[in-house]
């Protein structure tokens, strides 16, 4: 049937950020412009794959063309390039969402990325975000779809020159494929290259080469079609036949990256269940990495029939990862929803979950170097499983490497740590906060120092929850540096360090001055055992929480109120000595001197001080009377 309209074609405004987006886009220094070829023809894959699917439960969806087919059709004289699909379709509500509005929450990401990456003209962005359709705007002064959704009698076209509104009408179903999408571009005098048809082969042979789909390639309106790709899907090859360019270039059309795979796992399972997997680590972040929702990316496919990239195959901390998987024995025609229930889903996910794992070990061995760039890339993420995933707990202790105040810079696994533990030390020793650096002259590490007790530095904030989930390593517990007395008396000092003289009475009556004066504000004033330069520090009481958790949980509001330290005083430093002295001052002076300890405690902790004004004029006091 069709149908003719007269409707005058209805002008919208794009979303705001849509705008925003395509202004960056037509305004794009990039040089490397054929991505766009890349997304367009992977969103027309989709769209054959979607209709793969949906033609399962309702085979009048394919009508009399089941074969899914991409034709990409060259105009020189015209300067124009067709991509057209005969996939799922649009319907004119669905062309105004798709193509009107920010889809993907990755893409706001990308613009604020690429606004300040513009002048260095980072190519890698656009195939970083994946931010599809709109990069045709990089070579196209005009995009054209037509559409028509399967199974539908009507049809309608989208039209947009990139610069703030696009139109949207219904057209005559004569002007629109039978089924599925025409995306018509013209292009830009200087991307008339894209009309040649050496390169347009070439360039789909090697970015999308491997999709699904066979692809074909009309060099003018007229010409006949050649097939230039089969459309074979490349995992279930043979792997001696496929060739690491092979993976890469699939690896980027399937997962929307634009690095190369730091790993790649392909294998097939055979035994009580059958399927194959085809799984990438990405050298690089992906942009969703830290999205809220922390979905994985690994698509199910069920003989080879797309099913659904929301099956959640690998747990969240493993999300980074991209590829597929594709089952022999999942049933083809249940709905997502049952697939979700299946057993046979679970096997998977549990098989396939410890085979990366199990990967990521081999290679921490057989290649060091790499394992350690994955482990700086994704360790953070990782690190969630520690107290996710109780059962694999063990499996990720022995994947996670640390920095450390021994290991100058380097990585330290935990069998490392605890081959070099010291006489009579019994935990795992770390110190968490924000930065490295910082970390690394914390005053509460000296007592650590003097002995040579390893300390890990834990700065990513995952760290401050797994640390404090009852972990132990090989039974020795993890214990924070400002947790708790230190109980270092026990475990010998380091060659040339003086074993420190008790307190004296003097330093003991300060002391108990100090933790009068303070009153409510710490849980106690004591004497310490780590302090070796610093005058004073602040450490947990014991049992009481890692402060470093503590103070992420308040700024996070799930914390009513955060507990009162311990401020711990050395009583070998200079200052200390010389305010117990019986001449060091009035009672004012003391007091004066108690506050500010315990302020500066609180700023080396990157805190500021209990009342900055009275903080202030403390020390203009003091620093006055030094003078006098
Ligand atoms: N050829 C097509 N057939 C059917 N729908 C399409 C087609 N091209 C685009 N779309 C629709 O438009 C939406 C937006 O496309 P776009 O390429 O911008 O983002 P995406 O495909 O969701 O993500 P990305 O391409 O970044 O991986 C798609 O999600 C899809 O719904």
């Amino acid at each position: 049937m069709t149908t003719t309209t007269e409707a005058a074609p209805e002008t919208r405004s794009f979303e705001a950020d849509v705008a925003k987006l395509l202004h960056l886009m037509v305004h794009s220094v990039y040089s490397d412009k054929d991505v766009f070829l890349r997304e367009l023809i992977s969103n027309a894959a989709d769209a054959c794959e979607k209709l793969r699917y949906e033609g399962l439960s309702d085979a009048a969806l394919l009508g009399d063309d089941g074969q899914p087919r991409i034709t990409v059709t060259l105009d020189a004289e015209a300067r124009r390039l067709t991509i057209e699909d005969n996939g799922i379709g649009m319907s004119e509500a669905e062309l105004a969402d798709a193509l009107g509005t920010i889809a993907r929450s990755g893409t706001k990401a990308f613009m604020d990325k690429i606004a300040g990456a513009k002048d260095s003209g980072d190519s890698h962005l656009i195939g970083q975000f994946g931010v599809g359709f709109y990069s045709a705007f990089m070579v196209a002064d005009r995009v054209e779809v037509v559409s028509r959704r399967a199974g539908s009698d009507s049809a309608a076209s989208w039209a947009s020159d990139g610069l703030g509104t696009y139109t949207i009408q219904p057209v005559d179903t004569a002007d629109a494929p039978a089924r599925g999408t025409r995306v018509l571009l013209h292009l830009k005098e200087d991307a008339a290259s894209y009309t040649e048809s050496y390169t347009i082969e070439r360039t789909i042979k090697t970015q999308s080469g491997h999709v699904p789909v066979p692809i074909f390639l009309k060099d003018a309106p007229d010409a006949e079609p050649k097939q230039i790709a089969d459309g074979a899907a490349l995992w279930t090859k043979p792997k001696s036949e496929i060739t690491a360019e092979e993976y890469q270039d699939f690896y980027r059309s399937a997962a929307g990256q634009f690095d190369a795979p730091a790993l790649t796992l392909h294998y097939r399972a055979e035994g009580l269940h059958e399927y194959t997997v085809l799984a990438f680590v990405p050298e690089t972040k992906p942009f969703d990495l830290f999205d809220p929702d922390r979905a994985g990316r690994v698509k199910l496919y069920v003989r080879r029939v797309f099913i659904t990239d929301e099956a959640q195959i690998l747990p969240r901390y493993l999300r980074f990862v991209r590829g597929l998987v594709d089952s022999n024995d999942l049933p083809l025609n249940v709905s997502r929803e049952m697939i979700q229930e299946s057993p046979v889903l679970a096997a998977i996910q549990k098989a396939v979950s410890n085979r990366i794992l199990s990967e990521l070990d081999k290679l921490a061995t057989s290649d060091t170097e790499r394992y350690l760039k994955i482990w700086d890339t994704f360790g953070p993420v990782l690190k969630e499983g520690l107290y996710e995933d109780f059962a694999r707990r063990e499996t990720l202790l022995g994947l996670a490497r640390f920095k450390s105040t021994t290991s100058g810079g380097a990585w330290r696994s935990l069998k490392d740590y605890v081959a070099d533990l010291k006489d009579n030390q019994t935990a795992i020793y770390y110190a968490t906060g924000t930065d490295l650096e910082r970390l690394a002259t914390s005053p509460q590490l000296e007592g650590f120092r003097a002995r040579g007790i390893e300390v890990l530095l834990l700065a990513d904030q995952v760290d401050s929850f797994w640390v404090t989930s009852g972990v132990d390593y090989e039974g020795k517990p993890f214990k924070s540096v400002t947790q708790g007395l230190a109980d270092l008396s026990l475990i010998p000092l380091a060659d040339g360090e003086q074993p420190a003289a008790a307190a004296s009475d003097a330093v003991n009556d300060f002391i108990a001055f100090v933790k009068e004066t303070l009153g409510d504000a710490v849980a106690d004033v004591r004497a310490s055992d780590r302090l070796t330069e610093s005058a004073a520090c602040l450490v947990a009481p014991e049992h009481g929480m890692d402060r470093q958790l503590e103070k992420l949980l308040a700024g996070a509001g799930r914390l009513d109120a955060a507990a009162k330290p311990v401020l711990e005083i050395n009583p070998r430093h200079a200052l200390v000595e010389r305010l117990s002295a019986a001449d060091a001052g009035d009672a004012d002076v003391r007091a004066d001197a108690a506050h500010l300890l315990f302020d500066e405690a609180r700023i080396a902790d990157g805190e500021l001080p209990v009342d900055p004004r009275a903080f202030s004029a403390r020390l203009m006091r003091v620093l006055q009377r030094g003078m006098n």
